[in-house]
């Protein structure tokens, strides 16, 4: 389980472009369970992820992953902890190496290692049973430099890799949004059932308010650093949303 708790965070502090924000926000996500954070432009869905993730620190407050307190963590640290995917297709992969060598890489994420050692033998029938699973012919494709592939390959490969080593935190945020409604659907797809099949805890960002829905458990949808929606998934309707949108969100775009 993730608590965030208390959690402040201002950017530009002291100066005409302050922003607020988060104040004193709380919010636990449940283990084993997809949870799509949802809300207007600017709203913070981003920040929020980055604080968790390490990227950004918070000004105050607590973040407790399984028990532990990870805000003293660095970014790296907690990525032994936490997988991420990102919504450019270039940002989870290393554009310029192989899948066999990113796939490698993501493999010895938290472990000392050398050039030399990276790539074993014995990892490859795993990456190619991995890939596999996507269906979408990578597998014959090890030797490919990433920078070759498609958006939605590369976010694939992103995904395959985030969750390689069963992390307790998957952050996806807006990963298919740079993609074509079919190669969407399909990461989509792919991404519950690698949630499923790791049972992993995930934090989801989308604007898409249909996919949102259905493939999440929870929704919590934020405006102006508060939560103003959370709801189980299954009681949740696309216009109830859309509507909400259009009557009371603030847009900070
Ligand atoms: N590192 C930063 N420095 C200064 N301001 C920032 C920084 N990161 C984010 N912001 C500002 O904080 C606000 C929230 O940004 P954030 O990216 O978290 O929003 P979001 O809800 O993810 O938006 P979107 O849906 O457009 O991706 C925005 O006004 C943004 O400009």
């Amino acid at each position: 389980m993730l608590k965030i708790i208390n959690l402040s965070k201002k950017f530009n502090i002291n100066t005409d472009n302050e922003i607020n924000i988060f104040q004193n926000f709380n919010l636990e996500i449940e283990e084993n369970k997809c949870t799509a954070i949802i809300g207007s432009n600017g709203c913070g869905k981003s920040t929020l992820l980055n604080i968790i993730g390490g990227s950004i620190l918070a000004d105050k407050g607590q973040i407790v992953l399984n028990g532990h307190n990870i805000e003293n963590l660095r970014e790296e640290q907690r990525a032994n902890h936490i997988g991420r995917v990102y919504q450019n297709p270039s940002m989870g992969v290393s554009p310029s190496l192989t899948i066999l060598e990113n796939m490698s890489l993501a493999n010895k994420k938290g472990e000392k290692f050398t050039l030399r050692k990276l790539i074993r033998k014995n990892n490859i029938d795993r990456y190619i049973e991995l890939l596999k699973d996507l269906d979408l012919g990578l597998e014959n494709k090890l030797n490919t430099k990433v920078k070759f592939l498609s958006g939605g390959q590369r976010q694939s490969l992103s995904l395959v890799m985030a969750a390689m080593k069963h992390p307790d935190l998957l952050l996806l945020d807006e990963h298919t949004a740079a993609l074509d409604p079919k190669t969407s659907n399909v990461i989509m797809q792919r991404t519950r059932e690698l949630i499923k099949k790791y049972s992993m805890t995930t934090i989801m960002i989308s604007h898409n308010m249909k996919d949102a829905i259905e493939y999440s458990d929870r929704i919590v949808m934020l405006d102006k650093g508060e939560i103003l929606l959370d709801k189980p998934s299954i009681n949740v309707t696309e216009k109830e949303l859309i509507d909400i949108y259009r009557e009371k969100l603030h847009n900070f775009a």
